[in-house]
């Protein structure tokens, strides 16, 4: 018997992309679960492209950071409450902050493969709903009456539980080895990267001053509001629970007023620079794509806003390196996966029309582009960077942000209406970094 011929591989499409309206945490969407807003997200996918039909969609494909144990495969459990066929098969990944990517590169992969035509990728997450454990002494009395033989038997073991065991097990936005935050990790990042060299800095002498921090988070805010102001966002985000928009946007976001916001994180160290302006806020919300390979999208005369023509994954020791932060800090990873990239792609971050870091905080945007420059790439136009405003603005449902961000860019690439490449940078918890390119010939 001959073997089969490995397939070779075919380009990717990014269809579209549907997200609802992200919301800062114990808001608008405090009593939503990960499941209803993936579910929305979806549905105006499903309803915009019309994928109701069997078999329109090969793969669902997403995750969360904060999940329920009943979403035990929560892509699975979202189509099987959405508009999509309940035969779509589905499945579950997660990368923490850089999930959302993950899913799109593990779907489209399958495309470029040949395994599948079509898939839809993303992720939700929700701060306000997040999962509570039981502490591991009440779970053993509890296992232990449930293992009881008799009636008495489970009395006897309940009759354990004591107050103490009543205090929840709650999921800290904290890395477990070091149990620092992700913004004390950030702060570290920025004290490590303090002296380096940037030369697109408002503040060339120190690039990752707090007046640069805050320029940045201005200037996310400010550009989201345009963003949404001529449109762009009008086929990309459905209504959800009476928001229309992100509920974090703040057009009025000045760097005077942030200067004002007094520091959060870092503050064992002179001169804190990091504050809730220039930081991430803990945000609720879901987003998904449309991938498909060429040929499914010119039957359906649907038009391709761009193509994904690489990715990339790296990771940082951040736990036998320095473990509270430095060059290799815990946000770190795309200093490494970006310069990987490149060289694999042969392109330099001069190549591209629009780039696109996530802003977890505006300091570490700041530590990973004074890394790449000192890894010799050459510096970054600002004025391509984030045109649209980023996470600073939008807010960051974690498993979300990678999906936002490939449906975004993939809209401004083919709203240019000429050849352009865009690149993505993700830095996630756990020390790692997901990365890649989007292309529009
Ligand atoms: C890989 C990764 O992505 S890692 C990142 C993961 N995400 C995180 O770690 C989340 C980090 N963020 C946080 O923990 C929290 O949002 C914090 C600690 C930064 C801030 O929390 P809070 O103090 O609750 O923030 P809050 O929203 O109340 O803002 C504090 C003040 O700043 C003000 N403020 C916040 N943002 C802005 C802004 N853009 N412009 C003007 N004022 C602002 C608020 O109005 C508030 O003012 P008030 O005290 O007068 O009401």
């Amino acid at each position: 018997m001959s073997p089969l011929e490995p397939p070779t591989a075919r380009r990717v499409a990014v269809i579209g992309g549907s997200r609802v309206p992200f919301a800062r945490s114990d808001g608008p969407y405090a009593t939503a679960s990960n499941r209803e807003m993936l579910t929305a997200a979806l549905d105006g996918l499903v309803e915009r492209y019309d994928l109701q039909a069997p078999g329109a969609v090969g793969e669902f494909v997403a995750g969360a950071v904060l999940k329920h144990s009943r979403d035990f495969n929560l892509a699975r459990e979202t189509v099987l409450g959405s508009r999509l066929d309940a035969r779509t098969p589905a499945y579950d990944v997660q990368q923490a902050c850089g999930t959302g990517l993950q899913a799109v590169v593990a779907a489209a992969n399958k495309i470029a493969l040949g395994q599948t035509e079509s898939a839809v990728a993303g992720g939700a997450d929700t701060a306000s709903d997040a999962p509570l454990g039981v502490n591991d002494a009440l779970r053993k009395v509890l296992l232990e009456a449930r293992r009881a033989k008799s009636p008495g038997a489970r009395l006897r073991a309940l009759a354990k539980v004591r107050p103490g065991h009543l205090v929840p097990d709650v999921p800290r936005n904290a890395e477990p080895r070091t149990h620092l935050s992700m913004g004390e990790h950030a702060a570290a990042t920025a004290r490590a990267w303090s002296s380096a060299r940037l030369s697109t800095s408002v503040t060339p002498g120190a690039p990752l001053s707090r007046e640069a921090q805050d320029d940045l988070a201005a200037t996310s805010h400010r550009r989201l509001a345009a963003a949404y102001e001529r449109g762009l966002f009008q086929d990309l985000v459905v209504p959800f629970r009476g928001l229309v928009r992100d509920q974090n946007l703040r057009p009025d976001s000045t760097v005077e007023k942030l200067a004002a916001l007094k520091p959060v994180f870092g503050l064992d160290h002179p001169d804190p620079t990091m504050t809730a302006g220039n930081s991430t806020p803990l945000t609720d919300g879901a987003a998904v794509v449309l991938l498909a390979s060429e040929e499914w999208a010119a039957a359906r005369g649907l038009e391709p806003l761009a193509y994904l023509a690489a990715s990339e994954t790296a990771a940082v020791d951040f736990v036998h390196g320095d473990v509270a932060g430095g060059e290799d800090g815990l946000l770190m990873a795309p200093a490494y996966a970006v310069p990987r990239m490149l060289e694999r792609a042969g392109l330099g971050v001069e190549d591209f029309d629009l780039i696109e870091i996530h802003e977890a905080f505006a300091s570490q945007v700041l530590a990973t582009l004074a890394a790449w420059e000192k890894r010799g790439l050459a510096p970054v136009d600002r004025a391509r960077l984030n045109v649209a405003g980023s996470s600073l603005a939008t807010g960051h449902p974690f498993a979300a942000t990678g999906a936002r961000i490939v449906a975004t860019l993939a809209k401004l690439l083919a709203e240019r209406d000429a050849p352009g490449r865009g690149l993505i940078s993700i830095c996630a918890a756990g020390g790692q970094g997901v990365t890649a390119i989007l292309e529009r010939p």
